[in-house]
């Protein structure tokens, strides 16, 4: 069975102009989640000049836990970003070994569906980065949950049937699944990437679901899975390149037509690469941890803002004044002033 895609129309806006739906006092934001004070603050800052450097028409709100320090809250407002700090959200009791143990902190991530002042969100891992305008993404149809399709070839999968038998759903023709296992899995989405419509009604009862389904190694990944496998509609690979595909199946990729390029391989998070773990030393990854350095490192990209002290204040005006607008029916909005 094919998978329900999505209508075409949708992906063939051009990056130059957003085709703003006619729906008025739409308020649409990408959103993006930071946990610690690591270096993943570097990834929240990379993908702010990149959503400035794709000129999109849309802020960038980061959903912090309370253990991000002041000094990157400061950093992330002096970049343009509307900082929104959440309560942390853990799993029921459980004794699962997730695939990564920090994955323990990901389940807070559902804290987003609570933002209701937005009516349209484009959710991006702090590890992604924006390459080309995906702007377009907010006029896809309402009730639907859109991410693109993962890939179970990693080892990071070795606990599950798929991996045990060598079937993907990237190429599910190559090893099919055995009828003895019943039929194939549901189509399973990377959590990095997805856009979604903020709902008190949905973030109520993802909190109670999630109280009373058993952990599972890929965390609010496999839950988020289980919740929207009905509303679940796939989206070209072009719109978050999970790295494990350029060498698990080379043949769904061309490198030239990725959007959004999604660092989660081991080894590939750009501010921390080193080149040794597996994969790592591959052309084309060295190409795509020095273009996302490129970015981060531009300062033409920096934001500045009118009066820097008022930098978030303007942010969020700019959010809520699109709020506030009448949609034109095409209109090309240029992205907050970055020079
Ligand atoms: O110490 C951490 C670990 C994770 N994250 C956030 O959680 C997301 C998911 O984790 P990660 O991207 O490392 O998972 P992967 O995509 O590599 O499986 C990250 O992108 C960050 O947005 C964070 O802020 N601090
Ligand atoms: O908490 C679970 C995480 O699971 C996902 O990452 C995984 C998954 O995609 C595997 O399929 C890959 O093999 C692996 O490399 C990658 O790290 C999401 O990217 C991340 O945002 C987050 O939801
Ligand atoms: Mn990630």
């Amino acid at each position: 069975m094919a998978p329900p895609e999505v209508p075409v129309d949708v992906f063939q806006a051009t990056s130059k102009v957003s085709t703003l739906s006619s729906a008025a006092y739409s308020n649409r934001a990408f959103v993006t989640f930071l946990a610690g004070n690591g270096d993943y603050v570097k990834g929240v800052v990379g993908l702010a000049k990149g959503l400035r450097k794709v000129k999109s028409a849309y802020p960038l709100v980061v959903a912090i836990l309370p253990d991000v320090p002041e000094e990157h809250r400061e950093i992330l407002r002096s970049q343009g970003c509307i900082v929104r700090e959440i309560e942390p959200i853990y799993p029921p009791e459980n004794q699962i070994k997730f695939a990564m143990a920090y994955y323990v902190i990901n389940y807070s991530k559902l804290r987003i569906w609570n933002f209701e002042e937005y009516s349209k969100m484009i959710y991006l891992d702090a590890d992604i980065q924006v390459y080309e305008n995906i702007d377009h993404l907010f006029d896809t149809p309402d009730g639907y949950f859109y991410a693109v399709m993962d890939c179970f070839c990693e080892k990071t999968w070795s606990h599950s049937p798929q991996y045990k038998v060598g079937y993907c759903q990237q190429c599910p023709d190559k090893v099919s699944w055995p009828a003895e296992l019943g039929s194939p899995p549901p189509l399973y989405f990377n959590a990095g990437m997805f856009v979604f419509e903020p709902s008190r009604l949905t973030y109520d009862s993802l909190l109670q679901t999630l109280q009373i389904v058993p952990p599972t190694p890929f965390a609010e990944q496999d839950f988020l899975n289980m919740f929207f496998q009905k509303t679940y509609k796939p989206i070209p690979l072009v719109y978050n390149l999970v790295l494990a595909m350029l060498w698990r199946h080379p043949e769904n990729v061309e490198l030239d037509k990725v959007n959004v390029v999604h660092y989660c391989a081991a080894g590939s998070k750009p501010w921390r690469y080193t080149g040794k773990e597996a994969n790592m030393d591959r052309e084309d990854i060295k190409m795509l941890v020095a273009k996302w350095w490129e970015v981060y490192n531009d300062e033409t990209l920096d934001f500045k803002a009118e009066n820097p002290a008022d930098a978030e204040e303007e942010a969020f005006a700019r959010s809520s004044i699109m709020a506030s607008m009448p949609e034109p029916a095409i209109s090309y909005i240029p992205a907050p002033s970055a020079a």
